[in-house]
């Protein structure tokens, strides 16, 4: 693979500027404003298939209710690269949508301008998740036509542009394809999490699921002058931070009946697991930027991540929060709060537990205002086992490019299409992440390393290779 490995060593200026052109394209899945953008990155991306030679087919997953408003859905972009039966074929998995990003969120540059600095960050929303991946298969691709490389196996793409919003209408086209354009499939591979740390690569066989709440509190018609009106109604903000400090007390306990009933019992061959796992604190506390960690040992702090549910609060809408004094008592804030979930939980008696104790909480309260809290979306965990042979694969891969073996880890973030795939399609599911643990993604200057984004190009071509000579058992 020398030749392909040089090639992009060559050519990383390239991507990089590529990178660039995508970072700029503001594909906000969560904001109706935003959302021509947002097809618009579902297009540029069936343009780049098409220009490397693959087949596309858009499909339109129809239309959704956003911002009082009825709005398409962005394109599930499929593709097809090479269609050789002798060879095996692979589905990557990616998204083109991003989370939002303002600079007064505290940005150091526009979250949309791609910009490097001197330790070689590439700097911008998106860049590691979950565009950089995205791209570099593209770009994996393209070296191999231009150093005359024969790839190795035969490529199908699902590109979704819904992921950062529950992936509406994903589920669906994967359970109606996978007996069709998905038929010859024989392995799954997603890019789209994270290194344990910021030099070992690793290869992931679980996810925690989400389910997102909304809860909102309605009182007055309108919001109010608090000199006028503070002290004779019943503030809907008084309330909502009251049912919000109800969820989860300030060492991440849920404080939700039930919840962690369902939670599956710890094995001593799963304690095990997490003994022989080396994971640096200090790593920790390089991509938190604070020493503010729950619990002391490593194996504490993994387990929380990736075997025990969590619960946070993101925010209130609704609520005064610019710069400034203002007196006003909003109307009808909504609070905002997830919850991770792990096997064995039910995403319908998560939602039935949640809405009960948040309404028996409120009527504790005595208010006369008027309570509502419904799931926007929800996505399942997942867990599979790292020693199929699309693991084995990925592994020699990253052995070759880097000179290691991989880590082998969960993830605490969310990724619910996986277990559709896996479901749907019967086949292995592998996460082959690009990113290191502190790209800081969802947060303020997200980035992807320019070394893990270069060698990350490496790294897919070399699966492709790997791929090509395991033996399926
Ligand atoms: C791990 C992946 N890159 C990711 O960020 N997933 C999101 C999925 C999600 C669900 N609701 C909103 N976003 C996550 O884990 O938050
Ligand atoms: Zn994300
Ligand atoms: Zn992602």
């Amino acid at each position: 693979m020398e030749t392909f490995f040089s090639f992009v060593n060559e050519n990383q200026d390239k991507y990089v500027e590529k990178l660039r052109e995508i970072v700029g394209i503001r594909s906000v899945s969560s904001s109706a404003n935003y959302r021509p953008d947002t097809i618009r990155m579902g297009e540029w991306l069936i343009a780049e298939l098409e220009r490397l030679g693959a087949s596309t087919k858009r499909v339109e997953p129809g239309t959704q209710e956003l911002e009082g408003a009825t709005v398409p859905l962005p394109p599930v972009v499929l593709a097809t690269y090479g269609t050789d039966p002798s060879k095996k074929t692979v589905l990557i998995y990616g998204h083109y949508d991003v989370q939002p990003a303002l600079l007064s969120d505290g940005w150091t540059h526009d979250p949309f301008t791609l910009t490097e600095d001197e330790k070689g960050r590439l700097l911008g929303r998106g860049a590691s998740d979950d565009k950089g991946p995205v791209l570099g298969w593209l770009c994996t691709i393209e070296a191999f036509q231009k150093t005359g490389l024969d790839l190795p196996v035969n490529i199908k793409f699902c590109f979704e542009g819904m992921e950062e919003s529950g992936s509406v209408g994903l589920d669906k086209v994967i359970i109606r394809e996978a007996s069709d354009y998905f038929k010859d499939v024989d392995c799954v591979c997603i890019s789209d999490n994270y290194w344990l740390g910021t030099s070992k690569p690793c290869l992931t066989y679980g996810l925690r699921g989400v389910s997102y709440f909304q809860l909102s509190v309605k009182g007055p018609a309108k919001d109010l002058h608090s000199g006028v009106f503070g002290g004779t109604v019943h503030e809907p903000m008084t309330d909502l931070v009251h049912l919000m400090t109800r969820l989860v007390d300030v060492n991440g306990k849920i404080l939700i009946p039930g919840i962690m009933d369902q939670v599956a019992e710890l094995t001593d061959q799963e304690k095990q697991i997490y003994k022989d796992i080396s994971f640096d604190i200090q790593d920790l506390r390089g991509s938190l930027g604070s020493e503010t960690e729950i619990y002391d040992s490593a194996e504490d702090l993994l387990m929380h991540r990736w075997r025990y549910p969590s619960l946070s609060l993101h925010g209130i809408e609704g609520a005064f929060y610019s710069p400034g004094e203002k007196t006003v008592i909003p109307a009808n804030p909504i609070g905002k709060f997830s919850i991770r979930t792990v096997p064995n939980m039910d995403s319908d008696k998560v939602t039935e537990l949640v809405c009960d104790y948040v309404k028996s909480e409120f009527k504790k309260l005595g208010s006369k205002n008027t309570v509502d809290v419904w799931c926007g979306h929800a996505g399942r965990p997942w867990v599979s086992s790292p020693n199929h042979w699309n693991f084995v694969a990925a592994a020699k891969a990253v052995e070759t490019v880097f000179g290691c073996k991989p880590d082998l880890t969960r993830e605490g973030g969310s990724i619910p299409v996986t277990l559709t795939f896996e479901e749907a399609l019967h086949k292995n599911v592998l996460l082959l992440p690009m990113g290191a643990s502190d790209d800081g993604a969802h947060s303020i200057n997200e980035k992807v390393d320019r070394r893990n984004f270069v060698e990350g190009i490496k790294l897919y071509g070399a699966y492709f290779y790997e791929l090509a000579k395991v033996a399926e058992e």
